[in-house]
């Protein structure tokens, strides 16, 4: 019988070995390699127990979009991420991406902190190439589990060179997100991940589909390097409510933390009966950087607050997770206000 021309070719045979796209799944833990005592168990299962090998070798299709091989970096659950593991992971990363024989990343990543680990890699990891950050909600093991699918999407995503340049993307529930805006919203849904200026893509059948890329600076366009940077800074979040108690802010600062992120209520609000110990922490040398507990929109400058006179920095879009994220990388290279609210503004 003869196969219906389509525009996209898509009766062809998969291309051979040769031409195919080499691919690193590099596997840091999270549900996705999770295990459940039962298929009903789609919620209570423990995290990071199914190594890479396993994973690759449970979606034998995978060999038709790429050549693909794994390496176990951790076998942890996100949560449990340190900025020392986003360091080395982030260094691994340089380092494949700099070898001719690879042709895009993927990391498998618990869905807890993966919008952090995707907004670093995006800040730091200097190159072209496709990186592809993966999770699922539900274990291996449970019924509809989602994670091979968003795996298949992943090395889908990471294979394909339209996927170059457009910073590190993000692959759940059929869509591909920019790593630096989505964020986990739903903690028990295959749905969990949005974000605020919409998906940049799909994947659908192991093709992807675009419908707008990044404007902020990432990858080769971005003044940060991993290959440069061994530690990161202290920056702590102190999460904004009614009736708040000083002492949230001076405690995390006692504690070491260069930086503060207000997770303040509303546009970054700041409660009137706070603003002196902030002003005075600022005095002594500490970063404090509006961002807001709400999630979407944007802090603005000088609103709320009159940051030019306290020398504060606002985080722009960025939640306080990310906004975390970013206050260390670029305080790796400075502690100046004007220079890290340009950062802020640009990245
Ligand atoms: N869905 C998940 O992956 C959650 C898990 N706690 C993790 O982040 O590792």
């Amino acid at each position: 019988r003869e196969m219906p021309q389509g525009p996209a070719n898509q009766t062809t045979a998969p291309p051979a070995a040769a031409t195919k796209a080499n691919v690193v799944i590099l596997a840091t833990g999270g549900t996705i390699a999770g295990a459940g005592a039962d298929a009903t168990n789609s919620a209570t299962y423990q995290a990071a127990k199914v190594p890479v090998d396993k994973l690759i070798a449970a979606i034998p299709s995978l060999g038709e979009l790429a050549n693909v091989r794994g390496e176990q970096v951790f076998q942890i659950a996100s949560e449990s991420f340190t900025n020392a593991q986003l360091v080395q992971l982030a260094k691994r990363v340089s380092q494949l991406l700099k070898q001719d024989d690879v042709d895009g990343v993927v990391i498998t990543h618990g869905t807890d902190t993966l919008e952090e680990t995707a907004y670093f890699l995006d800040l730091v990891v200097k190159s072209d190439k496709p990186i592809v950050v993966v999770g699922s909600m539900r274990p291996s093991t449970a019924l509809s589990a989602d994670g091979a699918l968003n795996l298949t999407d992943a090395v889908a995503t990471a294979a394909n060179p339209a996927s170059r340049g457009k910073g590190v993307l993000v692959t759940m529930n059929d869509e591909i997100q920019a790593g630096r805006d989505v964020t986990k919203r739903v903690n028990i849904k295959p749905s969990a991940f949005f974000s605020q200026w919409g998906p940049l893509g799909m994947v659908v059948e192991g093709k992807t589909y675009w419908f707008r890329a990044p404007v902020k600076r990432h990858g080769t366009s971005s003044e940060f390097d991993i290959d440069t940077i061994d530690t990161l800074p202290e920056v702590a979040i102190v999460y904004g409510s009614g009736n708040m108690n000083p002492a949230a802010y001076t405690s995390a600062v006692q504690a070491g933390a260069k930086a503060i992120v207000n997770a303040g209520t509303g546009n970054g609000s700041v409660a009137g009966y706070l603003v002196d110990t902030l002003k005075d922490l600022r005095a002594k040398g500490t970063i404090v950087i509006r961002s807001s507990r709400v999630g979407d929109g944007f802090v603005l400058r000088n609103a709320e607050q009159p940051d030019d006179k306290y020398d504060w920095v606002v985080a722009h879009d960025l939640n306080p997770q990310k906004a975390k994220i970013l206050a260390a990388v670029a305080m790796t290279k400075t502690s100046d206000t004007k220079e890290l609210q340009r950062i802020f503004w640009e990245y």
